[in-house]
């Protein structure tokens, strides 16, 4: 694991969007086209506005969510909503966008559909995590159901789950996908979020479910 500190949250989002941007577009020179994983939540928002106004070829990338919260589109709690107001606007409106919310009734009936549609685009090109307090990363919570098998190295590519730490039930990818991807980026800020990625580092994955993925990872710190 590389840690990276940054003076500000803001000199951390202009150096991490130019890190993404660059390794996406190294994949697209190279003759193929590439695929982006992303976090939810609240924290990669000023790496997305900037990202999205970077000049690469956008129409060669694949972007989907690392995990998404089993709610409508439009919910404010939806991951696909915050993408779009955020990454998928300016240049990066060109790319390619799986959506992981299908509008079936429960994110056990979609899982066999969204991994024909990401097939195609793995190994992952560059695959940016966040993490909880609670050390989880995508929706591989801590005492989620499922999460042994989630966290195996043969893992389903995309499981539903089910957890005490998550308001509703969600779609994530799993293990087997999300450590194969070429670059790996984890994304905390924070005094908190740097004591629960100290404590990861020393505990079973099971217990830190980051803790599966940091090993290749560039990890991005600001206060
Ligand atoms: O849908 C989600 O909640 C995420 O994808 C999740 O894994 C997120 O990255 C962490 O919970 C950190 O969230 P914050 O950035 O809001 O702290």
């Amino acid at each position: 694991m590389e840690l990276k500190e940054y003076p500000d949250r803001e000199m951390l989002a202009l150096s991490l969007a130019d890190k993404l941007a660059s390794q996406l577009a190294q994949q697209l020179r190279s003759g193929g086209d590439a695929s982006l994983c992303v976090p939810g939540g609240t924290t990669p928002t000023p790496v997305f506005e900037t990202l999205s106004g970077t000049d690469i070829e956008w129409e060669r990338v694949t972007v989907f969510l690392g995990d998404e919260r089993w709610v409508d589109g439009d919910h404010k709690r939806s991951n696909s909503r915050l993408l779009r107001r955020h990454l998928l606007k300016d240049r990066a409106a060109g790319a390619r966008y799986i959506d992981l919310f299908t509008g079936d009734a429960q994110p056990d009936d979609a899982t066999a559909d969204l991994g024909q549609a990401l097939t195609p685009h793995l190994p992952i090109t560059v695959a940016l995590l966040g993490m909880g307090n609670d050390m989880h990363t995508a929706s591989l919570f801590p005492g989620a159901d499922g999460l042994a098998q989630a966290l195996a190295k043969d893992s389903p590519m995309l499981m539903p789950i089910r957890a005490e730490g998550a308001e509703e039930p969600r779609i994530t990818l799993t293990r087997s996908v999300l450590s194969n991807a070429m670059h790996t980026h984890v994304l905390i800020m924070g005094p908190e979020k740097r004591e629960a990625l100290e404590r990861a580092q020393k505990l079973d994955p099971i217990e830190a479910p980051i803790r599966a993925f940091l090993d290749n990872a560039t990890v991005h710190w600001a206060e």
